[in-house]
């Protein structure tokens, strides 16, 4: 692929409705034209530690990411080469031995928590989109995902909230709305916005 790829960063606290405004995106615009690139993915490997261990940790801060290797994969796939995904397991906090083969697309969706606190990432990103939604909702759409999903229990999810999502969140997330091209309220249930952001895309890749 000679063409640059458009690469599109979608960030917005815990919960606030990332993936749900991802899916709409790539729904409308086509999945074979698009490629999803989760920060999410890029958690540093916690096996060396005890499980309990690994529970009491930060996963809020920036450097509980391995942003270094997403910016690696962002430029291989700028150029042209294909990338190995790692893929995370938010039950037992580990990197599994698998990886997941992505091959350069026209559209780079990117999303996560921390992707706009992150200068070099920042950089590389074509069109910023922040998905702003109350605290009170976050932390009710998280309880319920963590518990149904990540294999948390209510004391667990709400103590790593009180010490490290929300502090983290005002550190770092909230204040990186300010590099945000577009900020969209109520996430995916705001199809106006959902409507002005695809065509705006469509419009980039038009042009
Ligand atoms: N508008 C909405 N109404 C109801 N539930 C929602 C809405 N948007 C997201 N959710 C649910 O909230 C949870 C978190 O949403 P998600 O899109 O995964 O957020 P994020 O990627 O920002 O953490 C998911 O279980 C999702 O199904
Ligand atoms: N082992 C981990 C790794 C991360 N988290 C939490 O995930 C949140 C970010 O993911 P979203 O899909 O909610 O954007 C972040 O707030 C971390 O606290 C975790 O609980 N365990």
């Amino acid at each position: 692929m000679s063409e640059k790829p458009l690469i599109i960063g979608v960030a917005g606290g815990s919960g606030s409705g990332k993936t749900t405004v991802v899916s709409n995106i790539i729904q409308s615009i086509g999945e074979n034209r698009v490629l999803l690139l989760q920060h999410d993915s890029y958690y540093r490997d916690l096996s060396h530690l005890p499980f309990e261990e690994r529970t009491k940790q930060n996963f809020d801060h920036p450097s509980a990411l391995e942003t270094e290797l997403m910016i690696r994969h962002l430029d291989a796939l700028r150029n042209g080469y294909k990338i190995d995904i790692p893929v995370y397991d938010f039950v037992k906090h580990t990197r599994s031995e698998k990886t997941i083969t992505a091959l350069p697309h026209r559209i780079i969706l990117v999303d996560g928590i921390l992707i706009f606190s992150e200068p070099e990432l920042r950089k590389l990103m074509d069109i910023k989109l922040f998905v702003d939604t109350d605290g009170d909702v976050r932390l009710l759409r998280r309880l319920q995902r963590d518990i149904n999903e990540r294999g948390r229990d209510l004391s667990g999810v709400l103590n790593q909230y009180e010490k490290f999502v929300r502090p983290m969140h005002l550190e770092f997330v909230e204040p990186s709305k300010r590099y945000a091209d577009i900020i969209i309220p109520r996430g995916g249930e705001n199809l106006v916005a959902l409507e002005m952001v695809i065509a705006l895309i469509e419009g980039k890749l038009s042009s």
